[in-house]
């Protein structure tokens, strides 16, 4: 069997494309650019280089990026007032906060300061509780990404097992919700789950979001399986042994190249969203 490759490289390259001229279009009706504002809290490299991914992608399609830089040492109250200043300016369409935030930092308080409307990265109670409920609401960036790249190949889910193995609150979490609302049977494995292998053997989709290195492994996984690897680790491994799997699932995502460009081509996508509902 040849699998189809998850590229999530291509697909948002092409979203980019349509999303840089719905930016034209809001700039000649309204002569304003969209700004997304991001929030890096310390010094962390890889956390800054996210940040700048994601304010170099704004510019490829024509949008502002308003960078706000706080020192390691920053406390709850001064972060949830910036956000309070950046809920209350009328120039920024988005809000993005990158986690995580220094630990003596409310992280949980500070996402959920965020408006409603502004939370172009889906990370509030609010967003999170509404897209479970199959209200309107900006998904979370990174399953949000992973749903549009399932959608691009056409990938059934209606009816499919799907397993999502880890449940933090910006990833695994909102991934089994999103694939419950489109029907799939979800079961969600975390650090205290009994026999990991025999449930990833049961997978139709699996999602792997587990933060460690090709910790599930190939042989766990069943012939004809869809096969997305959220994770990310130095040296572009993620949190799934891929490369016995190539031949003989039906699809997966590359690392790089699967989620991670569909995370910062979601956050673009709805903070295009916001901007048009903001500026017409
Ligand atoms: N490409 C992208 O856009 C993004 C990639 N990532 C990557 O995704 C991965 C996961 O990130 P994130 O969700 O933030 O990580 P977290 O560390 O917040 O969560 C990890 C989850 O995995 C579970 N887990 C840990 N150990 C085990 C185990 N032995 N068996 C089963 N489950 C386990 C944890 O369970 P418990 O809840 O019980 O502790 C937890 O729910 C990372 O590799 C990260 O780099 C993350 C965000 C975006
Ligand atoms: N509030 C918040 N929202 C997030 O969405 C968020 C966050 N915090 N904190 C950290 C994680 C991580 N994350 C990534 C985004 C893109 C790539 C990405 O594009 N990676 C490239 C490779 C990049 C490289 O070459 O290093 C790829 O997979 O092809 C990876 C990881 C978003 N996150």
């Amino acid at each position: 069997m040849t699998a189809i490759l998850l590229d999530g490289k291509a697909v948002a390259a092409r979203t980019e494309a349509e999303l840089s001229e719905r930016v034209s279009k809001i700039k000649a009706r309204s002569g304003q650019t969209p700004i997304l504002a991001t929030i890096l809290v310390g010094d962390d490299p890889a956390s800054a280089t996210y940040v700048k991914m994601k304010g170099n992608a704004c510019r490829r399609v024509g949008m502002e990026s308003l960078a706000v830089e706080l020192p390691s040492s920053t406390t709850t109250e001064e972060l949830l007032t910036t956000i309070a200043d950046l809920n209350a300016n009328p120039d920024v369409h988005g809000i993005l906060l990158q986690h995580p935030v220094p630990s003596q930092i409310d992280e949980r308080a500070c996402f959920d300061a965020i408006a409603l409307e502004k939370d172009v990265d889906g990370v509030t109670c609010l967003g999170f509780g509404r897209m479970a409920m199959g209200e309107p609401a900006y998904g979370c960036a990174t399953p949000q990404g992973i749903m549009r790249l399932l959608d691009a190949y056409e990938i059934p889910i209606s009816g499919k097992h799907a397993v999502v193995v880890g449940r933090s609150p910006i990833l695994g979490k909102p991934m089994a919700m999103m694939l419950l609302g489109k029907d799939a049977t979800v079961t969600i494995c975390h650090s205290r789950t009994q026999d990991l292998p025999a449930l990833v053997a049961q997978a139709d989709i699996l999602v792997g979001a587990v933060g460690r290195p090709e910790f599930i492994k190939a042989e766990w996984i069943k012939d004809g399986a869809v096969v997305v690897d959220a994770g990310y680790h130095p040296g572009g491994i993620g949190d799934i042994e891929l490369a016995p799997l190539v031949d003989r699932v039906a699809a997966y995502t590359p690392v790089p190249g699967g989620v991670g460009p569909m995370t910062i081509n979601t956050l673009i996508q709805q903070s295009v969203m916001s901007g048009e509902k903001s500026l017409g």
